[in-house]
């Protein structure tokens, strides 16, 4: 099996590792310091299930790989409308696309059943500039549980969780699911492939479109979020309102937001990944994790006061403290 992994960075460089260590020929996409590292050291993973040091092949030249049998996008959303140049070589007749990103992808639409299959969605598939660089029907769902951040160039800290959950968008088991299950097995992670993964999108968006925006308006960790009554009130309305979303989309997300929350509160002193872009003075994910699921409560009818109120705050500063 070849697999190149598009901006192989704390979560790409991280999955390559595994999946080489699982015995697929891998190739990972990277630029600058983090980049040479990997080249001249390979993959460093810091793990509390035990380090380990992986070799996959590294460039910033997609041409040298070629054609591949399933490209793992590990760049940030936002980057997707514009990665033509360093996805396209990499696309054979066959190639299927599986990206990492948190929050709804661009494919959500394709293949689902109902009044809304084959919209587009604005915020992630701008003008469809992302569909003609990633046709949707390339795409295997997935949803990212672990956590990742790059220590040092090179060098992946892995914090907690190996599960990636994937699924067709049609809810078919496919054979190039099932197949991409069995390497992602081999090298060490939990891979279980969904009839339904809608559902997981919405059950890890509705930590995300709570936390992240409003982590990143208070500069609070997770664990603060929960304990501060207001701002725990106000992850709830957020909770319930997405879940409000979903049903309208059809899907059933199988869990209470007592639960969730729970889960985000066991997480603990930890900035989300859209505090530390904003102290890193980086663009914030906010399309596909807020401004998309805006949208999506626009076309199904939906009230969402909270969700709208912090979308206009975070999107101001995503304006404004961003350079
Ligand atoms: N990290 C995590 O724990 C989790 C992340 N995710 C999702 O995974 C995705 C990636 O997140 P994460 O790994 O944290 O982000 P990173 O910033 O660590 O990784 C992205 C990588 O892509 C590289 N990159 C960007 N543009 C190019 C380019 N033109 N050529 C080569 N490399 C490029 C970046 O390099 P540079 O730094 O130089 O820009 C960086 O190394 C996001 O969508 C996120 O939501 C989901 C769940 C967990
Ligand atoms: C920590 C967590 C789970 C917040 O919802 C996350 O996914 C992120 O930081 O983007």
């Amino acid at each position: 099996m070849r697999i190149a992994v598009v901006g192989a960075g704390a979560i790409g460089a991280y999955w390559g590792a595994a999946m080489d260590r699982g015995g697929a020929e891998v190739h990972l996409i990277a630029r600058n310091a983090h980049l040479e590292a990997m080249r001249a050291h390979g993959v460093r993973v810091l793990s509390p299930r035990g380090d380990f040091v992986a070799h996959p092949h590294a460039t910033d030249d997609p041409a040298e790989v070629g054609p591949v049998d399933y490209v793992f996008l590990g760049l940030k959303a936002h980057c997707y409308p514009t990665c033509s140049d360093l996805v396209s070589p990499l696309l054979g007749p066959d190639t299927a696309v599986i990206a990492a990103q948190n929050g709804i992808p661009w494919w959500y639409f394709h293949e689902l059943k109902g009044p809304y299959q084959g919209r587009r969605i604005e915020a992630v598939d701008p003008d469809g500039a992302t569909s003609a660089v990633l046709p949707p029907e390339r795409a295997i769902g997935c949803v990212v549980y672990p956590a990742t951040v790059i220590e040092a160039p090179g060098v992946i800290r892995h914090l907690e969780g190996t599960r990636f959950s994937i699924g067709e968008p049609s809810g078919e088991i496919s054979t190039r699911c099932t197949d991409l299950s069995d390497a992602m097995i081999a090298g060490g992670l939990k891979s279980p492939v969904e009839p339904d993964i809608r559902n997981d999108i919405w059950i890890k968006l509705m930590g995300n479109v709570a936390f992240n925006p409003i982590s990143a308006l208070t500069r609070a960790t997770m664990v603060e979020i929960c304990q501060h009554p207001q701002t725990r009130q106000v992850v709830v309305q957020l909770m319930e309102e997405t879940l409000d979303i979903a049903a309208r989309l059809g899907s059933s997300p199988d869990i209470s937001v007592e639960k969730r929350l729970r889960g985000a509160e066991g997480v603990g002193h930890h900035k989300t990944s859209m505090l530390q872009d904003l102290e890193a003075g980086k663009q914030l994910e906010l399309d596909a994790i807020v401004t998309a699921v805006v949208e999506l409560a626009d076309i199904t009818g939906a009230a969402a006061p909270t969700l709208r109120t912090i979308h206009a705050a975070v999107d101001l500063l995503a304006s404004t403290a961003i350079p």
